[in-house]
């Protein structure tokens, strides 16, 4: 079966990362029984500019149609107060295709400490399950008058159920502990996602759950990151805990994501921006992208066998200091993107047996 990927390149950085991702996406699947056609879709400013809408009816078809969906980046200057923002069109595909479960990874690999500025001594591997189609994005009512502007923060109790499932399955697979972030302590749907996790946590024996106020966390993932295995909360605070989380790796250039539902396509996209300061520039940092491609082959089509060929292939980049000026150096994306795809050919040469 040939797998159908939607690509949605999006703006400023945007197509300069997506090329990068593609390209490595070509390498690691040649000679390796991974069909794919990919679906190049107009999306945010760029639907705005070729088809008047940030999510064009043709692309949420494509999108909804596909396998898995891979997208960069959008936003930027060009459309600030556009009637319908990119932003707009982000939160429209998300909620189209109920993707409520957004997983955001922070490791610090053995490779990537050199880069990191925090002075850990214990290993740095945690996720955030950050709850991606409610909260105070999508709260009603929401109005702005001459007077005030209102926004709403509104949870039901299954919308906190589904996405607190999906922290414990995962933490079951990895280090079994789950730690709540909230402001109980001055919010209501703070308090009602207390109860609704402590009822579900009773399910898990196996895992320890603990809880810490939001503001308490954000220090905390300064001063000891690796107190945290996977992080539940809600979607504002995923949004802004996820940005400071990666900068401890060394650059937010270098987290992936993936945003999933109970069924249908997910959707894999680097958790930063479209980076307009240093769009056009070709230096942006390609690995958020390009373990973007990596986490849609392991959850997406069940070949993590060609995403641990990426991943050790982005680590043996950096090691090999070979990096974009986000993390210290002076490569360009291109030069970086070469230089996974020289290790992914070097790794699989490595395998062959002798040439006579
Ligand atoms: N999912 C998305 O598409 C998404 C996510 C966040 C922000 N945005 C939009 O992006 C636009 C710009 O927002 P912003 O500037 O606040 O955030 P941003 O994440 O685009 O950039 C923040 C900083 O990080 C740097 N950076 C980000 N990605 C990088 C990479 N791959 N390599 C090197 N440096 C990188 C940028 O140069 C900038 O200095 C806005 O329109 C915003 O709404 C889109
Ligand atoms: C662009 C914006 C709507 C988006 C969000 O807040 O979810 C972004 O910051 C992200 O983290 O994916
Ligand atoms: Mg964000």
């Amino acid at each position: 079966m040939t797998a159908q990927i939607t690509v949605l390149a999006g703006d400023y950085i945007g197509p300069e990362i997506m090329a990068a991702g593609l390209k490595v996406l070509a390498a690691v699947s040649e000679g390796q029984n991974f069909d794919y056609q990919l679906h190049e879709m107009p999306f945010g400013g760029a639907g705005i500019d070729q088809a008047g809408d940030p999510l064009p009816a043709e692309a949420l078809q494509t999108a909804q149609k596909s396998d898995a969906i891979l997208l960069a980046a959008i936003g930027g200057p060009k459309w600030d107060g556009a009637p319908k923002t990119p932003e707009q069109g982000l939160l429209a595909i998300r909620k189209a295709l109920n993707l409520f479960a957004n997983i955001r990874p922070t490791e610090i690999s053995p490779a990537m400490q050199k880069y990191s500025p925090i002075k850990n001594t214990e290993p740095v591997d945690f996720v955030i399950v950050r709850e991606l189609t409610s909260g105070i994005y999508f709260g009603q009512p929401r109005e702005t008058t001459s007077e005030y502007a209102l926004d709403t923060m509104r949870y039901t109790n299954q919308e906190i159920e589904r996405i607190t499932r999906v922290a414990f399955d995962m933490a079951m697979k990895r280090r079994k502990h789950v730690t709540l972030v909230d402001k109980a302590n001055v919010l209501d749907t703070s308090k009602l996602w207390r109860k609704i996790v402590a009822q579900i946590a009773t399910e898990y024996p196996a895992v320890t759950y603990d809880t810490s106020y939001v503001d308490a966390a954000s220090m905390k993932i300064i001063a000891s990151p690796s107190q945290f295995d996977v992080i539940l909360t809600e979607n504002l605070f995923g949004d802004i805990l996820s940005d400071e989380a990666a900068q401890i790796t060394g650059s937010l250039g270098t987290i992936p994501s993936m945003s999933r539902g109970s069924n249908g396509p997910s959707l894999y996209e680097p958790i930063h921006g479209s980076a307009p300061d240093i769009a056009g520039q070709g230096i942006a940092n390609p690995i958020s992208m390009v373990k973007s491609v990596a986490m849609m082959l392991t959850h997406s089509f069940d070949r993590a066998d060609l995403a641990k060929q990426i991943s050790d292939a982005v680590d043996a980049t950096v090691e090999s200091g070979v990096v974009t000026p986000d993390l210290g150096g002076n490569a360009t994306t291109d030069e970086m993107t070469s230089a996974i795809i020289n290790h992914i050919k070097e790794s699989r040469h490595s395998y062959e047996p002798d040439h006579v």
